[in-house]
């Protein structure tokens, strides 16, 4: 990197956390990186590289290229990808990306690795180039098959939120490989480390996906945007891929089904130029996507982008009908920020998930006050299995109790690990009007009070429980003369005193 500033008199370093930047350690391995340089002086000759490199020249260049012109090409440059992990030490994660893009299609790149092997002691070659060129192939590394019966998934290590997270997870990762830099990510591709790059962000921009995508593609891999849509690098193009980031080495299309519609409906696909469309038009007048074309149509001209996620949730009207947490979300604070929006919203979200068991027990009561003020309740509401928190069952059936209409259906896992369920779900059963139409209890019931109680509730509700499961009468009469026996011996169970009361 060569800072641009021509006023200071004594060359500085780039700015970085001393603890962290080992300039001794850079100075002895790239002495000419920190030097400042003047852009009105002239480049020194010992920074021009003049050598060839006969491995490249051993080959020939595809005869696809032979009629590209000079303004078919946009070259995309990347100086340092992987920049925060630059900082805090992570040499490795660091590449140079040099794209080169033939009528907005990404076609040639290279990926340097400055730092490759700084760790592996004296005598290991530094640095490593990796280039490739589509109609040719990709060279410079070793070429590995990625573990069977895995899915590890790479994503970033430093600009997460948690769309990129619910994007990660919803294809199934049996691992998440969070590392920094676009480039050091299709190096984990391409040497078989990961199964798949997944980047549900706009962070991206096009020159840290241009050299990448063509060494990828040129292997056969793909490299496209969330939708499946390719990423364009003609010049006019926007710098940000909008549409996120999607690549792999195969089975690209089952990773672009898994990404949910909530999330693929903020990514944007990139608009081809007038010029790439009549050239494909030329080519295959029929072949061109119909969807592409009336987005061109729509959108040409419009260079404002989509606002962000949660802004645009807070702007649309109306509000989404679903609406999906991650599990488990990495911001805790986004879920009173969460029940706050959903309290504002009208009409709130015919459904709402939660994770499973979830990492901050506060949510709980907040996610219950929400639909006690939301007008409609929700229609259905589930909870994990079995609910790590206890009291999210008290809280639940507080709800419960208080809101018009009570749900018509309402289930609980069977069997309940905390067994004080079934006194507060019988008060709560006692206590509305009309009683839930379905009710239905495991059969046999480990917890043999419930059936006293559960009867207590049956004799004193008006209309009864138009449908109710338990096990045949011979075997729940069998279960009441047990928990009779039973309880004789265990009269300071306060359950059992419960249920006797209830006699
Ligand atoms: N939210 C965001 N804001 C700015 N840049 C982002 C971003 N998300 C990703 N990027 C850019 O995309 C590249 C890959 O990101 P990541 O390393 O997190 O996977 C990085 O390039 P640079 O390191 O060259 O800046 C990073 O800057
Ligand atoms: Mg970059």
């Amino acid at each position: 990197m060569f800072s641009s500033s021509s006023s200071s008199p004594s060359p500085q370093p780039p700015s970085m956390p001393s603890a962290i930047f080992n300039k001794k350690f850079h100075e002895r391995l790239f002495p000419w990186s920190l030097k400042s340089l003047d852009p009105a002086e002239k480049i020194p000759d010992s920074y021009i590289v003049t050598e060839v490199t006969e491995d490249v020249l051993s080959h020939t260049c595809p005869d696809i290229y032979k009629n590209v012109t000079d303004d078919q090409i946009v070259i995309w440059v990347d100086p340092l990808d992987g920049t925060a992990e630059f900082t805090q030490g992570l040499l490795d994660h660091v590449t140079v990306l040099i794209g080169v893009a033939v009528n907005g299609e990404a076609k040639g790149g290279i990926i340097y690795q400055p730092y490759y092997n700084y760790q592996a002691g004296q005598g290991a070659p530094l640095g490593r180039c990796i280039w490739g060129l589509i109609g040719l192939g990709s060279f410079g590394f070793t070429r590995e098959v990625p573990p069977p019966n895995q899915n590890l998934i790479t994503t970033t290590r430093s600009h997460s939120d948690w769309v990129v997270t619910e994007a990660v997870n919803s294809c199934e990762p049996t691992e998440i490989v969070r590392v920094g830099g676009a480039g050091h990510k299709v190096l984990l591709l391409i040497e078989g480390k990961v199964h798949a790059y997944v980047f549900a962000s706009k962070g991206c921009k096009k020159w840290d996906t241009c050299a990448p995508e063509a060494v990828l593609c040129a292997i056969g891999g793909s490299l496209t945007d969330l939708l499946g849509k390719p990423i364009l690098y003609h010049s006019s193009v926007q710098r940000r891929n909008a549409g996120g980031v999607l690549a792999t080495v195969q089975n690209h299309q089952w990773y672009v089904d898994r990404i949910p519609q909530e999330i693929r409906e903020n990514f944007v696909s990139d608009i081809p130029s007038d010029e790439m469309l009549q050239s494909k038009q030329q080519v295959a007048e029929d072949s061109v996507d119909s969807a592409v074309t009336s987005r061109v149509q729509g959108d040409l001209g419009s260079s404002v982008d989509p606002p962000e996620f949660d802004k645009f949730f807070q702007s649309t009207q109306p509000s989404p009908s679903s609406l999906c947490v991650p599990n488990p979300h990495p911001v805790p604070s986004v879920y009173p920020t969460l029940t706050q929006f959903l309290q504002s919203t009208q009409p709130s979200p015919s459904s709402l998930c939660v994770p499973n068991i979830h990492p901050v027990p506060s949510v709980y009561p907040t996610l219950t006050q929400f639909p006690l003020c939301t007008q409609h309740s929700p229609s259905s509401f589930s909870l994990p299995y079995p609910h790590p928190i206890p009291s999210v069952y008290s809280t639940l059936t507080h709800f419960l109790q208080s809101s018009q209409p009570s749900p018509s259906f309402f289930s609980l896992p069977n069997p309940h690990p905390v067994s004080s369920v079934y006194s507060t779900l019988t008060q709560f059963l006692l206590s509305t009007l009309p009683s839930p139409n379905f009710f239905s209890l495991l059969n046999p019931h480990p917890v043999p009070s419930v059936y006293p109680t559960l009867t207590q509730f049956l004799q004193s509700t008006q209309p009864s429980p138009s449908s109710f499961c338990l096990p045949t009468l011979t075997q729940f009469l069998l279960s009441i003369q047990t928990f009779y026996l039973s309880s004789t011996h265990c009269s300071a169970d306060p359950e059992k005193g419960l249920a006797r009361q209830g006699k």
